[in-house]
């Protein structure tokens, strides 16, 4: 069975591929490469002796896609291809809107044309924007603050509408919490460009000497040390529940549309992040306790139930896990894909 997956060199998209093609799919990958290195692809076929279908693509390209359809018998599409900064977002938020909704649009369309319905769709726990209680539940209002986060709540009500208007769509929204880790090998993870926005690859940037000290945004939250809490999942765990999304959308013969948060369900402050880290790696983070970031949130996690009942689907992978792989990445490709093969 083909699975196309979009943005599939990425860093949830590239772990994703190894799960599939470990569990016997044909993988076919559309990317356009504007956050990734194809040096990944080589990475994959070492883990899993497998290599995926890889098409340079950018899905404003609309006829290119379509020659990929044409080229294979695709059954159900992954749609990971996006912009994913929240600080960039407000700074070029056109881009956002162009790149995420109109990239998504032409998909859509494509894989109507070719009759392709079944589609698992990364959405993010930022659509349950800053008014809702927590943990946070699917049935929650949805809201954003940021315009990546709106192309969030933008794509998954246009995925409501197709379903509306033709319910032969078939659709898993999968709003991810706080993603990390990398996979046991050490041979992918993840590799940002300049400066990490995220707390992981930052602090593992500390660890391997490349950035002086982490900067902890806020020390003044309403949370037991002050810093803030989040729900951080394994990136294998994570790439796992879009094969459990898949396996559902093949078997069941009533076609739907479903939201599922993946998440742990626990939340872990800064601090907590920060031990665990200096545990796993024996290394010394250090700190400086600085204002708040702007848009930032004390707290949140996930109410992952809908997830277990429905899909049968929990994390596996606990955040000493996720330390540990996480730097094991680091310390091995201190450069990122740009390292050499060990
Ligand atoms: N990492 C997170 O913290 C997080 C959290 C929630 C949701 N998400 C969502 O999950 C998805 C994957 O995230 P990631 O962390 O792997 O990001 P990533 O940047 O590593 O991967 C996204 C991939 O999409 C590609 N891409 C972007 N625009 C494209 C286009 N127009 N055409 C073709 N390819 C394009 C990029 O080159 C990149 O390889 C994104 O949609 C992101 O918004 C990520
Ligand atoms: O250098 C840093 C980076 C982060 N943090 C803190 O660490 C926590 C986690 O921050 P991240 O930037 O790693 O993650 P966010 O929760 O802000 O956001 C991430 O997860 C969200 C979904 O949960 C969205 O998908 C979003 O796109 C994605 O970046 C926050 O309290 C943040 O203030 C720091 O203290 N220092």
């Amino acid at each position: 069975m083909f699975v196309l997956v979009t943005g599939g060199s990425g860093f949830i998209g590239s772990h994703t591929c190894v799960e599939l093609l470990n569990q016997g799919y044909d993988v076919v990958v559309v990317d356009n490469l504007c956050n990734s290195s194809v040096e990944v692809f080589q990475r994959i076929e070492c883990i899993t002796g497998k290599s995926v279908f890889f098409h340079q693509v950018d899905l404003l390209n609309k006829e290119s896609l379509a020659r990929v359809f044409e080229t294979y018998s695709i059954q159900a599409v992954i749609h990971f291809a996006g912009l994913k900064a929240v600080g960039e977002s407000t700074q070029i938020p056109l881009n956002y809107y162009h790149n995420n909704l109109t990239g998504t649009l032409n998909l859509l369309d494509v894989m109507a044309q070719n009759k392709v319905f079944d589609l698992v769709f990364s959405s993010s726990a930022t659509v349950y924007g800053e008014n809702n209680p927590i943990p946070y539940v699917e049935h929650f209002p949805l809201g954003s603050t940021s315009p990546y986060g709106r192309t969030k709540v933008m794509i998954e009500q246009f995925l409501k509408d197709a379903y509306a208007s033709d319910n032969r769509w078939n659709v898993s929204v999968l709003r991810y919490f706080n993603p990390v880790g990398a996979h046991p090998s050490g041979l992918i993870g993840e590799d940002p460009n300049g400066i990490p926005n995220n707390l992981m690859p930052f602090i593992t940037q500390v660890a391997v000497g490349k950035r002086e000290k982490l900067n902890v945004f806020g020390g003044d939250y309403p949370t037991p040390d002050g810093t803030g809490i989040r729900d951080y999942i394994h990136v294998v765990d994570l790439a796992l529940g879009h094969i459990k999304a898949l396996e559902k959308l093949a078997s069941q013969t009533e076609k739907s549309i479903d939201a599922y948060n993946l998440g742990a369900g626990v939340g872990y402050s800064v601090l907590d992040v920060v031990k665990a880290f200096e545990k796993a790696s024996d290394q010394k983070i250090p700190y400086d306790i600085m204002p708040r970031r702007a848009g930032d949130i004390a707290e949140f996690y996930a109410n992952a139930e809908k997830a277990l009942s429905e899909l049968g689907w929990q994390v596996s992978l606990s955040l000493e896990d996720m330390c540990r792989d996480a730097w094991n990445w680091q310390s091995n490709n201190p450069d990122g894909y740009a390292s050499k093969l060990k």
